[in-house]
């Protein structure tokens, strides 16, 4: 893995500042990019409940934000169970990762409990190259 120790400390660590007063449960992740910079990102639920955003989502919308377009890397932090990124997520993820993004899902003390490559998790994905475009 790389920078495992970073990777993995970012996706705890903002874990601990979601906001999830109506699941109560809390989601980090933590995405590394071509150029190695760190996005972590925790889930954001609303009152209103469809409105809530992922993890993930999170940590792409910073990583766009700040001109990444490749994510490389991404861990995600649930609760002692492994928190498998959902079908949207997977999707999002698909449009600035490869089908070999390695996706690592830790328990809170940062232990690895599965990790699965973008395409075992999204296999015959649509993406980007489906409308012919190259790169954003
Ligand atoms: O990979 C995941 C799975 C779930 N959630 C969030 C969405 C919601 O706030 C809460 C319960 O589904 O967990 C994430 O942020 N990422
Ligand atoms: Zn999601």
């Amino acid at each position: 893995m790389t920078d495992a120790r970073e990777l993995i400390g970012a996706a705890t660590d903002i874990r601990k500042r979601a906001y999830a007063p109506y699941s109560n449960f809390r989601v980090g992740a933590a995405l590394i990019c071509d150029d190695g910079r760190v996005f972590p990102g925790c889930n954001v639920e609303n009152a209103a409940y469809p409105e809530g955003i992922c993890a993930e989502g999170g940590a792409i919308s910073a990583m766009v934000a700040a001109g990444g377009r490749c994510i490389v890397e991404v861990v995600v932090c649930g609760g002692a169970e492994p928190c498998p990124p959902c079908g949207g997520c997977r999707q999002k993820l698909r449009e600035f990762g490869a089908a070999d993004l390695k996706v690592h899902m830790v328990d809170p003390s940062g232990k690895v409990l599965i990790t699965r490559t973008l395409g075992e998790l999204l296999p015959d994905s649509f993406g980007p190259d489906n409308l012919g475009i190259t790169g954003g």
